[in-house]
């Protein structure tokens, strides 16, 4: 979509802004007042939950972490670090809740921090509409609106309307070792003036390219703002830059609490600082006064003396709080790098600019998440690939009109290649098993490197797999067999009970020839399919999960279940094909699908699909399994 002028640009996102939230805080009232049938199932519910364990946070913020009865794990759920949540009294869903966000999870617990001590025994959690974010969003897009200068021409370019410029390309002798389209993107994005894209297909190192992008940037002594729309994916380039630029800075609550990444926090930062000591030394002693004041007294002097202890009190307090805040400052002053999610918190950053923005999982943020974030420098450099899944919308209004289409998707589609270089050596997928994807979404422009080229499961240490020179690539076909998809009783997303038989044997197999769980994924694309396979195949470090669990992940084995069978064609969401390309492409080693080529072969994206698994793998029929009464 293209839009002729910086004010229609932001007049149609505030809409969509307004839309979306609309959509979200009705999808709330649904849940809450819904009754009857499981509430967790929509994975943005969990009940039942009991107060395990407290502790205080940055700014007097209460952590508290909560689990189920008898430390059982929780129910799968969308509740993920960073998720705005509100906690409620089971027993009084009524009343308002407290407002908070998630800052931890564990298969058995998750962590919030909020403001306020929320008062009840049994507590829920609900995935809450996030305002908050809306709001920074809406304020962003209105200085967006106003800038003048260096930052309208980066707006505009940001909105193609005007080509993006570059300087003179420089030879840069890089730090890690990069492929030759690696290295050009280097070159390429830190040439840019205003806007440069680079385009990481899957498993082709788009995050150790924008690694090297920004410790190039920082050995010519920028200040860079290092963003992307999650938490993970943040983490994900916290991990890399870490060992190259020892002043990284992690704003937020990082998702993966890895030893290595925990060093980097503003939280744990700021508690090795020396001024920290002085800071909870006067906190201690405002805590006594306060304790002090509070006991009981008669006398009429002991009143005057109360309020003066008091008065004392609020004093100390203010002056740690301030001490605080200067300690943060000087922390996020010597940062080369911060790393943050898109959603920044302003109160923190204050109008603090740098020399470089990079956003990773660029196509994973709608448009009004993009601004926050590039208005803090004159240049901007987007890596994603717009090929995998685009950002989540909920309404359907708002999606069908556009919203879905990221900042990044759009300018490639408006500038082309002026705008980005690919990136086109793969290190994750066999040759062959790369193919499929190569053709149809990069224009075959994709080769597999050496090292993964000739991957396969017979070669993996301890796996005892029949010695063919070929991958595993399989289509189980089940037209005719009538291997029906249903509806999940009391719910709306489908399954296939037949083809988790098959998921079933299929995992049974891998195991018994040596494959250990924690190599194999299983995808499916309904989150009814993945409650059922969870439940039939409750093997410790297996991951079952949804498209969207696995984006930017790999497993030697993959197995996926497509789960649509029904007579009138239909294929609901398994037409996007992104999703599909994001599930095909997890796999080094092994991929084995199950379908009904009758109801998905109508599309012309599987029945290509088909067809590459008749030409590269192996195309079978459960017609041959011994008994498909099993
Ligand atoms: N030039 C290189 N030489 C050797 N290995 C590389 C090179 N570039 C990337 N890799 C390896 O390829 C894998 C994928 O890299 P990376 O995680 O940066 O990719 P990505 O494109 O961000 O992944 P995703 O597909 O998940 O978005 C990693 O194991 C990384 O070490």
């Amino acid at each position: 979509m293209a839009w002729a002028t910086p004010d229609s640009y932001f007049e149609q996102m505030d809409r969509w802004l307004e839309m979306e939230g609309e959509a979200e805080r009705q999808r709330m009232a649904e849940r809450r007042t819904r009754r009857g049938g499981n509430p967790e199932r929509t994975g943005e519910t969990i009940v039942n939950l009991r107060l395990v364990d407290h502790r205080t946070g940055l700014a007097g913020r209460y952590l508290l972490s909560l689990g189920k009865p008898a430390g059982e794990r929780l129910p799968m759920n969308r509740l993920k670090v960073g998720s705005p949540i509100v906690i409620s009294d089971e027993d009084r869903l009524d009343a308002a809740g407290v407002p908070g966000v998630v800052s931890k999870r564990t298969p058995t617990d998750i962590q919030v921090a909020v403001e306020q001590w929320p008062d009840a025994k049994r507590l829920r959690l609900d995935l809450s509409p996030d305002e908050k974010t809306r709001l920074r969003q809406a304020a962003a897009m209105a200085r967006a609106r106003s800038v003048n200068g260096s930052q309208a021409r980066l707006r505009d370019a940001l909105l193609g309307l005007h080509e993006p410029r570059f300087h003179e390309e420089r030879p840069v002798e890089f730090v890690s070792r990069l492929n030759e389209s690696q290295q050009e993107a280097v070159r390429f994005a830190l040439s840019a003036r205003d806007v440069a894209i680079v385009h990481g297909p899957p498993g082709t190192g788009k995050t150790t390219t924008l690694t090297e992008l920004i410790v190039q940037a920082v050995e010519d002594g920028a200040k860079v703002l290092a963003c992307a729309p999650s938490n993970t994916a943040v983490d994900n380039l916290l991990e890399r830059i870490a060992p190259h630029s020892p002043s990284v800075l992690r704003v937020g609550h990082p998702a993966r609490v890895l030893e290595q990444l925990r060093s980097h926090t503003l939280d744990e930062l700021v508690e090795a600082d020396e001024g920290t000591a002085i800071v909870q030394e006067i906190l201690r002693e405002a805590e006594q006064l306060m304790r002090g004041a509070s006991k009981p007294s008669r006398s009429h002097r002991g009143h005057a003396y109360r309020s003066d202890l008091y008065a004392e009190a609020k004093r100390l307090r203010q002056q740690a709080r301030l001490m605080e805040r200067h300690i943060i400052q000087q922390i996020l002053d010597s940062a080369d790098v911060i790393c943050t999610t898109l959603t920044i918190d302003e109160e923190l950053l204050g109008d603090r600019r740098f020399d470089l923005v990079v956003i990773d999982e660029a196509c994973q943020s709608t448009e009004p998440a993009l601004w926050q974030a590039a208005l803090r420098a004159d240049r901007v450099v987007l890596g994603g690939d717009h090929c995998q899944l685009p950002p989540t919308v909920l309404s359907k209004e708002a999606q069908r009109e556009g919203f879905g289409v990221s900042p990044m998707e759009r300018l490639v589609n408006r500038l082309g290649g002026d705008v980005f270089r690919r990136l086109t050596v793969q290190y994750r997928m066999n040759g062959a098993l790369m193919r499929f994807s190569s053709d149809y979404f990069y224009d075959g422009q994709l080769t597999a490197d050496v090292s993964a080229a000739g991957r396969r499961l017979a070669d993996m240490p301890g796996v005892d797999a029949p010695d063919d020179q070929h991958p595993i690539i399989e289509f189980w076909d089940t037209a005719g067999a009538s291997w029906d998809e249903e509806l999940e009783p009391d719910g709306e997303s489908k399954r296939n009970p037949r083809e988790a038989d098959w998921v079933k044997l299929q995992v049974e197999q891998f195991l018994a020839a040596g494959v250990h769980p924690d190599q194999i994924a299983v995808i499916a694309p309904y989150a009814a399919q993945v409650r059922l396979l969870r439940n039939r195949l409750p093997i410790d470090g297996l991951e079952i999960d949804t498209v969207d669990g696995f984006q930017g992940r790999e497993k030697e084995v993959v197995i996926i279940t497509l789960v649509r069978s029904n007579r009138t064609g239909e294929i609901g969401f398994l037409a996007d094909e992104r999703r599909t390309n994001v599930a095909l492409t997890r796999a080094k080693r092994a991929l084995r699908v199950i379908g009904d080529s009758a109801t998905l072969g109508g599309n012309p994206f599987y029945a290509l699909l088909l067809e590459y698994f008749q030409q590269e793998g192996e195309y079978r029929t459960v017609w041959e399994l011994d008994s498909i009464d099993f």
